[in-house]
């Protein structure tokens, strides 16, 4: 039985996906793998026998990814799984920041009592009258899941998307309406945007990507939309052009104090992800991976180790070995093996910086005694035999 230990609540649809040979646990020391939303875990201690860590959802920073692949952990996300529900959320924010929705609201709820309310809502309402997106120029950052299905709603619309990402793949690229401009320049983007959206992971190389140069470069009275990470913008120069009005409005998924106290700011706790269907697909996505790479060894969707599959375990055993990215290792596996008569019946290797994942597979069993010595040859992290049911 293997047993899954939980940081945050899962989707039950995950949950169940893992199946019979699977339980939860309460206790981390006994867990092969833990499953994740946003819980840190940069202060956990892992224990010696967990395997994996599925993230489910897209973000990874709360994860010590490098420290996982050094101790043999291979970690998860759910790649796609929320961007649904965090793309509605978005356009929630571009009318929020386009028409005072909830000023609205609230002076309708302040009024509740008042037996004339429809004769003086025709009064009041022009203090909330506002703008709408058809025609205006929206600029994304970042094109993939999240904000390639921002781009492709913003066309539909009626809003000339311009996207921005020196990084993106070909299986993104193919998913972008042909009508989406694209812009190299990030200056030059941000310079005739009516709104900005942002959609990068939170990197060190997008730490306070949106500082107070780029932000002053903006169009005057722009809006700025954050459902990626608050790290990307640097909020303290968000609040001064706020205060002074340069940008109108800033929508953020991320409460702290500072953005919680900003002038003009929409905050929100979090909720890009919160719906029933993305929680729910990411917990299921996340189970998959974590039961293909315990029963199969296969790694897809891995954010710390490559993709590597050879496909179900039809026969004998595999050997999935987790080891350092040095020369001549695969040489040694195959040359250890070839001199205890044991024969490869299929192979696969992939290396990501400093470490690599080998899969291999044998006809017959291979014994103890091998094993012990292939864990115990340099720069092995962790073998595991995984054996056909
Ligand atoms: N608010 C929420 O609840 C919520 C939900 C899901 C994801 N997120 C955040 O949104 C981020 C994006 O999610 P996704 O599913 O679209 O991820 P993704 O990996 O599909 O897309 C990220 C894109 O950013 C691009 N990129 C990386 N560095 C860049 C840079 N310096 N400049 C421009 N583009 C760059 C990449 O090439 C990639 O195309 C996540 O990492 C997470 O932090 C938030
Ligand atoms: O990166 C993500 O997937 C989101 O920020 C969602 O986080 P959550 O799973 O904690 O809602």
């Amino acid at each position: 039985m293997y047993k899954v230990h939980c940081m945050n609540n899962i989707a039950k649809a995950g949950t169940d996906r893992l199946g019979a040979n699977y339980e939860l646990t309460d206790a981390l020391e006994d867990a092969d793998a833990i499953m994740v939303r946003s819980a840190s875990l940069h202060e956990t201690q892992f224990p010696k026998g967990l395997l994996a860590i599925a993230r489910a959802g897209a973000g990874v920073n709360n994860i010590p990814l490098d420290r996982c692949a050094d101790e043999g952990i291979v970690v998860f996300n759910t790649p796609g799984a929320n961007a649904n529900a965090v793309k509605e959320l978005v356009f929630a924010g571009l009318l929020l920041a386009s028409r005072d929705i909830v000023g609205g609201i609230e002076w309708v709820r302040a009024n509740a009592d008042d037996p004339d309310l429809a004769k003086h809502a025709e009064k009041a309402k022009k203090q909330f009258a506002g703008h709408e997106l058809a025609g205006k120029r929206l600029g994304v950052i970042g094109l993939g899941a999240i904000g390639a299905a921002v781009a492709n709603t913003a066309t539909r619309f009626g809003m000339q998307a311009v996207g921005y990402d020196p990084y993106l793949s070909v299986s993104a690229a193919w998913n972008l309406d042909r009508r989406i401009e694209h812009a190299d320049d990030l200056s030059r983007l941000v310079a005739d945007c009516d709104y900005i959206t942002i959609h990068v992971p939170a990197m060190d190389s997008t730490k306070n990507m949106v500082n107070a140069e780029l932000i002053s470069q903006m169009k005057p009275g722009a809006v700025v939309l954050n459902f990626a990470r608050n790290t990307i913008v640097d909020e303290r120069a968000m609040a001064a052009a706020l205060a002074e009005g340069h940008i109108a409005r800033y929508v953020t998924d991320f409460p702290n104090p500072v953005s919680a106290d900003m002038k003009n700011a929409i905050v929100l706790p979090h909720l890009g992800a919160s719906t029933t269907e993305a929680e729910e697909n990411c917990a299921v996505m996340a189970a998959e991976e974590l039961r293909d790479f315990i029963e199969n060894g296969n790694i897809t969707h891995s954010v710390n180790f490559g993709a590597v599959d050879l496909g179900p375990i039809a026969s004998g055993e595999r050997l999935a070995i987790i080891h350092q990215n040095v020369q001549g290792m695969i040489g040694k596996f195959s040359q250890y093996l070839a001199d205890n008569g044991i024969n490869i019946e299929n192979m696969a290797n992939k290396s990501r910086g400093s470490m690599a994942y080998t899969l291999i597979d044998i006809a017959g069993e291979v014994p103890a005694d091998v094993i012990d010595r292939l864990a115990q040859a340099g720069g092995v992290r962790r073998i595991r035999v995984i054996r056909s049911k």
